[in-house]
């Protein structure tokens, strides 16, 4: 896939622009998404979506499922299945639904009987499904760790999922470039996570809105694919769209050998280095922001808030509310406080835990474990703690840790040693804090309630966690060791051949039964596709508007985890804003204003801090908006992710960074009186249809919007160009076609593709690239 541009690109415009479908006059870009990475929470709906509108999955070869959020992680010696498994309803539903999709559709899955089985973004990376210069979704916002490979990969929601799986493209625009230059080398215990941290601390949780971040600079050339990985996993913690860094002898080194990576040292091989070694940002490039760092003033580094951004060193003190000028940070810093159980001023290194959590998508691989295992080898945990437990990223890690005996290590220190998933990084399975619980933990979101209603999270790298746990409070790792090595090199890392996939002639069936789509893609421009109900008009939006005077708005306070355990887009609205709206006996909160009058019939909302939508990709956020009412949200700026997923759904996001029009809008909110929204028209008035603000809006999206339109029966349409992208990529790029387990859906000469008759015929257990048999494919 050469590149086509002439004036100098950045590695983000390289990799965009190679997977161009199509362009709008607009910008808006129909982009050919190569990887699709699928878990339990956030695809039911959009398989349903699928099902509905007689669609099928048009590359399951490209297309790799697993279960990781629900999932408890305890000892899985006796599993049989998911459904005896999993004891907590709605979180077994949720897997069970996962499984009869897959088998529905077709899909590679991995489920808890296989050693494949991770946290989606672990088991990427490790099974060579994750390759430089790829596009790569996934309903998760944190696929931005994929980027690590020099592939443009970021979170999507539920409708973008079903998107992807109908065409295997999205709608979506440029961002813009940012770099972050790190230069020197790093000091003895400090890793990749602090220096995303201290990024972090450094530009803000909104610091990279609407860019795509890329990383260089000697600091992350010298760091190991494992690591360059957690950098990019937090990228979404900064706000930016995407994370990238360049590949390079590191990369290549990493992907040689694993399993749907192109055969090392192959004629495919060969080309496959030679175009990702092509992908490097030109010198002369541009950015539209910069950023430059030197490693020697990043220290291992601790959080002491509930954001991401509330970072300090860890011989630093808890800040305090006089440490910062502006007044939203002020009162962020207050209520943080509050929450957190802290004083300010209070050293970090006096703050005591109770528990300790090694784990998460950005820290649960094999050198983060061999790291903290390092660290905490021949000690034994505090007494104080009530729980320290490290949980593995997947089980190829868990089986290579117990080989090189990381496991006993940690066994004898105190540690439980669990089986992979997502555990107490975001609580939607039995691992969860209890209420004012405080834990040291390598994952990434310290939100309020994240690990659990008013558990208290403190973010760090694994060898600090490890010496958390061997101290009882938050520690200086420095101490503990005299010769804590930053992250090099890559590390070794047998992969299980366990694949689970339908094999059996019925389910082959069942996905030839299904229909073909939309007859033959030729649907009009003003309808949505056959089968595909569309949205109500949005035109204008009349009606009460609730302000809320709060910046950073995360989407796990829009709607926290235990909500998001729901097969369906309804039936959200009673728990929108769950953290804020109600006490924790479950009463009112009377002074947040939807429980005021006339606030409780809001239409509209109205906030005036800045990052509405943070953190997670879940779309349960806008469900949750849209069944309470609200329909249309107007605020000074979103998170890309909450911003798209509003859209899908028929609802309308203004950004208005305008402070004086926001504020008169706001007024009108506050004295409790009706607005206006004119979509056609683009502007805001008040109830006696007074102008208040105009607005900008994008016009495909305005369009959409407008005409009530489904975008999937939009992008079907353009199936011809789609195929001839991928008669294209195939020629140019054919390691991109399924390869190692996802082979056997090429080898059927099947494209999956709306139009076109499939002929699905079950297929002997396939090879893995490196010829090796895999062992039992279904286990359900
Ligand atoms: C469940 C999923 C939507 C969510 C995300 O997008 O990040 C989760 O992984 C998280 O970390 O909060
Ligand atoms: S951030 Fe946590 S919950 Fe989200 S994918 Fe990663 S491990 Fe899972």
């Amino acid at each position: 896939m050469p590149s086509a541009a002439r004036q100098p690109q950045t590695l983000y415009d390289k990799v965009f622009n190679d997977h161009i479908v199509n362009q709008q006059d607009d910008g808006t870009v129909l982009l050919y998404i190569d990887r699709h990475l699928v878990h339990e929470v956030t695809s039911p709906q959009a398989f349903e979506g699928l099902e509905n509108a007689g669609r099928k999955v048009r590359r399951p070869d490209c297309t790799l499922a697993t279960t990781d959020h629900n999932v408890p992680t305890t000892p899985r010696k006796n599993f049989k299945n998911v459904a005896d498994f999993v004891k907590e309803d709605d979180s077994r539903l949720q897997c069970t639904t996962l499984e009869e999709n897959v088998k529905k559709f077709g899909l590679t899955y991995f489920g808890l009987g296989s050693a494949n089985q991770g946290i989606v973004h672990i088991i990427g990376p490790e099974q060579g499904f994750t390759l430089p210069g790829t596009t790569v979704v996934c309903g998760d916002s944190h696929t931005s760790t994929h980027g690590a490979f020099g592939s443009l990969a970021f979170g999507i929601g539920t409708s973008e999922v079903e998107h992807v799986l109908a065409t295997q493209c999205l709608l979506t625009k440029k961002s813009k470039n940012m770099r972050i230059q790190v230069d020197g080398p790093l000091s003895p215990g400090v890793s990749s996570k602090d220096i995303i941290l201290h990024v972090i601390g450094h530009i803000g949780t909104a610091g990279g809105t609407g860019a795509v971040v890329e990383y260089c600079g000697s600091a992350i050339r010298g760091l190991s694919m494992e690591a360059r990985m957690s950098i990019c996993n937090m990228s979404v913690e900064a706000g930016a769209r995407a994370g990238m860094i360049a590949p390079d002898q590191i990369t290549y080194d990493y992907l040689r050998g694993r399993p749907l990576a192109p055969t090392p040292d192959s004629a495919e091989w060969k080309k496959a280095v030679s175009y990702w070694s092509s992908l490097a940002s030109d010198p002369e490039a541009k950015y539209d922001t910069e950023v430059f760092l030197d490693a020697k003033d990043i220290t291992p580094t601790v959080s002491w808030g509930t954001s991401p951004q509330d970072v300090v060193p860890i011989t630093g003190v808890v800040p305090g509310p006089d440490d910062f000028t502006d007044k939203a940070k002020k009162e962020s810093c207050e209520r943080a406080l509050k929450y957190m159980g802290l004083t300010a001023g209070t050293k970090m290194e006096d703050i005591e835990l109770d528990k300790v959590f090694i784990g998460s998508c950005t820290n649960a691989r094999i050198e983060d474990l061999r790291a903290a295992a390092k660290v905490v080898e021949g000690k034994k945990i505090a007494n104080n703690l009530t729980r320290a437990m490290v949980v593995p990223g997947s089980g190829n890690v868990k089986n290579q840790a117990e080989k090189e005996g990381l496991d006993k290590i940690f066994l004898d220190a105190g540690f439980e040693w669990r089986e992979a998933g997502c555990s107490m990084c975001l609580g939607m399975n039995p691992d969860i804090l209890s209420p004012r619980e405080r834990c040291a933990s390598t994952s990434n979101r310290n939100f309020e309630g994240r690990q659990g209603a008013y558990g208290r999270t403190h973010l760090m790298s694994p060898v600090m966690a490890a010496a958390a746990a061997i101290v009882g409070k938050l520690a200086d790792v420095r101490k503990l060791m005299d010769n804590a090595t930053p992250q090099k090199g890559s590390p070794t890392l047998e992969i299980s051949e366990h694949v689970d996939e339908p094999s059996d002639s019925e389910d082959m069936e069942r996905i030839m039964d299904l229909p073909q789509d939309g007859t033959s893609g030729a649907t009009s421009h003003s309808l949505p596709a056959k089968g595909s109900p569309g949205f109500p008009k949005f035109e204008t939006w009349k009606g009460i508007a609730a302000p809320l005077d709060r910046a950073n708005v995360d989407t796990d306070a829009i709607i926290p985890k235990q909500f998001l355990k729901t097969i369906k887009r309804t039936g959200l609205g009673k728990a929108l804003f769950n953290p804020l709206r109600f006490n924790e006996d479950g009463s009112e909160n009377p002074s947040f204003v939807l429980n005021q009058d006339p606030y409780r019939k809001s239409k509209i909302l109205v906030v005036t801090g800045v990052n509405f939508g943070c953190g997670s990709s879940r779309e349960h956020a806008p469900w949750a908006l849209l069944d309470y009412g609200i329909k249309c949200v107007i605020a000074p700026s979103y998170a890309d992710i909450f911003f798209n997923n509003t859209f899908k759904n028929g609802m309308l996001p203004i950004a208005m960074p305008d402070e004086s029009k926001l504020n008169a809008i706001a007024e009108k909110a506050k004295a409790g009186e009706e607005i206006e929204v004119d979509l056609p028209n683009q502007v805001i008035k008040d109830a006696q249809g007074n102008k208040l603000a105009d607005f900008e809006v994008e016009e495909f999206r305005k369009h959409c919007l407008v005409n009530g339109l489904d975008d999937i029966g939009l992008t079907m349409q353009m199936d011809e160009k789609i195929s001839k992208f991928e008669d294209r990529r195939t020629l140019d790029a054919p390691w991109l076609d399924g390869s190692g387990y996802l082979a056997k859906w090429r080898k059927q000469g099947e494209k999956n593709a709306p139009g076109k008759p499939v002929k699905v015929e079950p297929v002997p257990v396939p090879k893995t690239n490196r010829g090796q048999p895999l062992i039992d494919p279904n286990d359900w």
